[in-house]
């Protein structure tokens, strides 16, 4: 078992951040994960009353757990949500189904209690952390200028690591920003290439016409920045936006602080692309909660190598998917804990083995 007491501490994790070059330094020296507990985990897996890996992925998340908490046995009793909010200069060019006004409305709603994540975080018992930035002044229309300055991205990102509460047993990073699909699939296109129509689909609903259009955005974002975009971080900064960066952010915290990760919809997993193309192995503490509807979502886990818990066609964002996967690892922990050994039940343990 691991001593708890050498978890990174808070004061590493909220260390400011400098520069991009300091952030991206920061990217290629991550803490690993504690084999040992994640061994503790596989151990007790073998003696418990079922065939051995007849709980399949279930198993892979109490190990998960136990490795990236750093602890044998691993808890669930803590878990936290966070509701990134941002507001995009390219939903001025028609690529969304709503209004941007629905951002603001819609952290309204969060804070309230009303929207989907409210009602799955309860049934978690995780506190819903609500960060709404700067949502009066959306980030720059990436056709025109990158969307963010480095001063204003490190300040988004640096948001999003300071919301995650040390202790939180588990993150599910969420967001909501209208157009904010045109702007994962413009970061997609940008790092992983292909053809821009891969990478494009109904987002909150646009029509097949709408489509179109996205396609030619995101086409041209690249044509204009593409030679100015090196890296994973890059691509966050000039396509990306503030709830992108906010929770790509969250993430690299969690990992400082010792949290597993539990990543949510298309949106989300285009914030952990960049840190993945920026410092290979950042991702290693984040499972995926599901697939979205979102058709670039699939070709960036295949890509990632992530194979998501759930397929329920959702298309909601917020850390809906995340949060209903986190639900599936409460039940595999209570399985690890709960169940009898083959020599406390005094039952036969195989022939086989
Ligand atoms: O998480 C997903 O895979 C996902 C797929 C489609 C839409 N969304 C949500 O819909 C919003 C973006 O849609 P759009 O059409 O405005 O780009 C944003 O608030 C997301 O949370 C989210
Ligand atoms: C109503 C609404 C709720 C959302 N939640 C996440 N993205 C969203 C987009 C819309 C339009």
């Amino acid at each position: 078992m691991s001593d708890p007491n050498s978890l990174p501490t808070r004061q590493q994790s909220l260390a400011p951040i400098k520069d991009l070059s300091a952030l991206r330094r920061m990217l290629q020296d991550l803490p690993p994960g504690n084999e040992h507990a994640a061994g503790a985990a596989a151990a007790r897996e073998e003696i418990l009353t079922k065939p051995p890996g007849s709980l399949g992925r279930l198993e892979e998340i109490v190990a998960w757990l136990a490795r990236w908490q750093g602890r044998y046995p691993p808890v669930m009793d803590d878990p936290q949500v966070c509701v990134f909010a941002g507001n995009h200069g390219v939903a001025e060019t028609g690529v969304s189904a709503y209004p941007p006004v629905v951002t603001e409305q819609m952290v309204q709603n969060f804070e309230r209690g009303g929207a989907a994540i409210n009602q799955l975080s309860a049934e978690l018992g995780a506190k819903v952390t609500v960060v709404p930035l700067e949502l009066a002044r959306p980030v720059n229309n990436f056709l025109h200028a990158p969307a963010m300055t480095e001063g204003e991205f490190l300040e988004a990102f640096q948001s999003g690591m300071h919301a995650v509460r040390p202790g939180a047993s588990v993150l599910c990073p969420g967001e909501m920003g209208i157009g904010n699909t045109t702007a994962a699939s413009a970061i997609c296109f940008a790092l992983l290439g292909g053809n821009p129509a891969d990478w494009c689909g109904r987002g909150s609903g646009i029509s097949t016409g709408t489509v179109e259009r996205k396609i030619e955005v995101v086409s041209e974002a690249v044509r204009l920045h593409g030679n100015a975009i090196s890296d994973g971080l890059d691509a966050l900064r000039i396509l990306g936006g503030r709830e992108i960066a906010a929770m790509a952010g969250s993430i690299v915290a969690a990992r400082l602080l010792a949290i597993p990760v539990m990543l949510d919809g298309f949106i989300c997993s285009a914030a952990a692309l960049a840190l993945h193309c920026s410092g290979p192995g950042s991702l290693a503490h984040c499972m995926v909660g599901h697939s979205s509807m979102e058709p670039g979502h699939r070709r960036l886990l295949a890509h990632l190598g992530l194979r998501p818990l759930l397929d329920l066609d959702l298309r909601l964002g917020e850390g809906t998917g995340g949060v209903l996967a986190t639900l599936l690892g409460r039940a595999a922990l209570r399985c690890h804990l709960g169940m009898a050994t083959f020599t406390e039940a005094g039952v036969h343990s195989g022939i086989e083995r």
